[in-house]
């Protein structure tokens, strides 16, 4: 379990993070989305102990990183894939870090088979494609087998396959039970990988829900129904309390009204449908839509 409570960083006359209170739950991905400049990177950094909160708390299993006895063991993050010192081999890498965190070194070896990084575990570093650095990356943050997991957009320059691996592998990691907190700014990732969401924008918290609820939540569902009588069904439409739009000739927008019963009131009145579309709101468009001011807004002072 990670918990935030009113965790907040200023750098300068900028609040990256602003009084953000959110807990994220193990057995599930908890998607972490925000446009760029939303302040993923830095409550990141503040869960794992590298930037200070100005005021508030970022805690891991109850205590704040820095009181963690053996961090690596409590918390694996993947934060910037080219972490690795550029001269040491894949394995040397792995093994150094498994030293200082007194990890057995045969999980070395059982780390480097589960990224499948065994073929190349001699080459240095520095010689990595990105993909295979984010697989390094990910095999360091699972080293102490930790319950709980941090990753920082992990897909950024991967190819198809490495997706689908990383996909793969954070559900896997929820399904036995931790704790994975993920951030993209892509909904379309998340939709596919998480169950639960956290949305920020400009450093504050805008939604902490369920993957389902987020959508279902949306109010602006529409129906698209077409008829020649557009404008009497219109009319007994708004009667029964739905908001219509006329779109064009024979075509009307509903909103505040589901489809079966457009077609109840059409039948009522005598008229005959030739359409009746339900649109459901996507996620991108709902994610779209919330996260639509803190972009407008973000400009020149959202960028680095
Ligand atoms: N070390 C720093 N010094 C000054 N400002 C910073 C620093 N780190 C982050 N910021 C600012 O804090 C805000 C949030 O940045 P952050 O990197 O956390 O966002 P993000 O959601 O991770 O964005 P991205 O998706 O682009 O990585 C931005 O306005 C950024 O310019």
């Amino acid at each position: 379990m990670i918990q935030l409570r009113q965790l907040t960083k200023r750098y300068g006359r900028t609040e990256a993070v602003s009084d953000l209170s959110f807990d994220v739950r193990p057995g599930v991905v908890t998607g972490f989305l925000g446009p760029n400049g939303a302040g993923k990177t830095t409550t990141m950094r503040m869960i794992l102990g590298l930037d200070a909160p100005t005021s508030g708390t970022a805690t891991v299993r109850g205590r704040r990183y820095a009181d963690l006895p053996w961090p690596m063991r409590e918390v694996g993050a993947l934060l910037d894939a080219r972490a690795a010192h550029p001269r040491r081999s894949v394995r040397g890498h792995l093994l150094c870090l498994a030293r200082s965190n007194r990890i057995a070194r045969a999980r070395v070896e059982e780390v480097i088979g589960l990224v499948g990084l065994s073929r190349i575990a001699d080459r240095p570093a520095g010689a990595l494609s990105l993909g295979m650095s984010q697989r390094l990356g990910i095999a360091a943050a699972l080293l102490g087998d930790p319950p709980v997991l941090v990753f920082d957009e992990p897909v950024n320059g991967l190819d198809p396959e490495g997706v689908r691996w990383i996909r793969a592998l954070m559900r896997g990691l929820a399904a036995e039970g931790r704790t994975v907190l993920v951030s993209s700014h892509l909904m379309s990732e998340m939709a596919l990988t998480a169950e639960h969401l956290v949305v920020i924008g400009r450093g504050r918290l805008l939604a902490d829900t369920g993957l389902d609820a987020f959508v279902r939540s949306d109010p602006r569902d529409t129906v698209l129904v077409r008829t020649a009588d557009a404008e009497e069904l219109a009319h007994r439409l708004r009667d029964a309390g739905a908001a219509v739009r006329r779109d064009t000739e024979d075509t009307l927008v509903v909103t505040g009204m589901a489809g079966p019963e457009i077609g109840k009131v059409a039948m009522v009145h005598g008229v005959v449908l030739h359409e009746l579309t339900p649109h459901r709101t996507s996620l991108e468009e709902a994610y779209l839509e919330l996260t639509r001011t803190s972009v407008e807004f973000g400009g020149p002072e959202g960028e680095r």
